[in-house]
């Protein structure tokens, strides 16, 4: 098989741009917005042959700029005085923000007030939702409590993790068998048998899970397998000269790490991702925390993937379900974007800074997720007496 060639399924694009008026903030309350490169909307793409590579081409596209701002800036980095007024200033913006993503904390008794006779669903984002950001991928775990936490909920609510990373990593991360998984930002899921999926998902397969039990197993773009094998042994191959470069195969995507570069390396590490895409036109860039992933052009994310998992569940096309989403970056809009759509459910955004987001609310970091399912719990643990 050409792995290189450009005969492909529908393909599609990075999330859309959200609307910045609709949501109306003004710009200067977002420091922290993620940009992806754009990519034309129509659904098929044809993907032009470029010149050959020079590191103007990532200054000039857009991508240095994206990069800088994918991530919120680290508070413990700033001491001095001067600039404390710019802290005062920025916890201001954010309760400005919050007046139009309340805390999912504070507005609790509106979020179950209209989960009464409601049957709630979980979904989580595991990096910098469920886990703290840390600057290596290898360490970040999840805390024993937020562990019981997620279990406690899942006992109550059908509960699902989506994540960047492959499926089999983040399972041995959250380590909890009455869950549902998806990897690969949704692209690899196991999802429950109980309910047969329609024929919209025709390459879904039953497979058996970790603990032989048998299960619904949809990987839209299984065929992508070969050549993002190839993709990352040529990313590990091409940044292994960049210190602090991190390149990680999740099987359906691949992510270059550049949390630990200089940031004066940033142009040849972003020029290396570059290069590959113009010799693999059928992938494409999103931009995560300090991270550049490399990803099929198919139409599926995110928020696909809390469709099919709602299938799968038995939940779609009812109004007694109230499926919640918690995700912290910008893929995790994909999943927000659906839920806000149809009015069908809430997305929660964990940020610590005001971002644009088709989230309906907010937290600030892991810690109030935690918070957050705990209340749930005792809330339906109450309701059940
Ligand atoms: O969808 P997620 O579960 O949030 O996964 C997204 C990416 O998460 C990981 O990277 C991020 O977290 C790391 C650990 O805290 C941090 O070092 C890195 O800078 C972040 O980008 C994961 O390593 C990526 O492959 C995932 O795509």
């Amino acid at each position: 098989m050409d792995l290189k060639s450009n005969h492909c399924s529908p393909v599609l694009t990075d999330p859309a741009p959200i609307n910045k008026s609709r949501l109306g903030i003004h710009s200067s309350l977002l420091p922290y917005s993620q940009q992806g490169a754009s990519f034309s909307s129509s659904k098929y793409v044809t993907i032009p042959r470029k010149k050959p590579a020079k590191l103007d081409d990532v200054r000039s596209n857009g991508w240095l700029d994206a990069m800088k701002s994918s991530s919120p800036p680290r508070k413990k980095l700033i001491k001095d005085l001067s600039v404390e007024v710019a802290l005062d200033d920025a916890d201001i913006a954010y309760s400005s923000w919050m007046l139009k993503y309340p805390s999912a904390l504070n507005s609790f008794d509106q979020i179950t007030n209209y989960a009464k006779n409601k049957k709630i669903a979980i979904f989580s984002d595991y990096d910098g939702t469920l886990s703290p950001i840390v600057d290596d991928p290898d360490r970040a775990l999840m805390s024993n409590d937020m562990r019981s936490a997620v279990r406690n909920v899942s006992k109550f609510f059908p509960t699902a993790i989506i994540s960047g990373r492959s499926r089999d990593k983040v399972y041995e991360l959250v380590g909890l068998t009455e869950l549902c998984y998806a990897g690969s930002h949704g692209m690899d899921i196991m999802g429950p048998l109980s309910h047969t999926v329609s024929d919209d998902y025709p390459n879904c397969i039953k497979s058996n899970d970790q603990q032989g039990k048998e299960v619904n197993l949809f990987q839209p773009a299984r065929e992508f397998l070969p050549m993002i094998d190839e993709v990352f042994r040529t990313l590990v191959e091409n940044t292994k000269g960049i210190k602090g470069a991190k390149v990680e195969n999740h099987k359906f995507c691949a992510s270059v790490h550049y949390r630990n570069v200089d940031e004066k390396n940033w142009p040849t590490i972003a020029q290396c991702v570059h290069d590959i895409l113009k010799d693999y036109p059928r992938l494409r860039l999103t931009h995560g925390r300090k991270v550049l992933e490399v990803r099929p052009v198919i139409d599926w994310n995110k928020g696909k993937a809390v469709e099919f998992l709602l299938e799968s569940l038995g939940l779609s096309n009812r109004n007694d379900v109230l499926p919640i989403y918690i995700g912290d970056d910008s893929s995790d809009e994909d999943a927000f974007k659906v839920l806000r759509e149809g009015n069908r459910g809430y997305g929660i955004l964990v940020s610590s800074v005001p971002k644009e987001t088709n989230a309906f609310y907010s937290l600030r970091n892991p810690d109030e997720v935690m918070k957050f399912l705990n209340s749930l719990v005792t809330w339906k643990h109450e309701a059940a007496k």
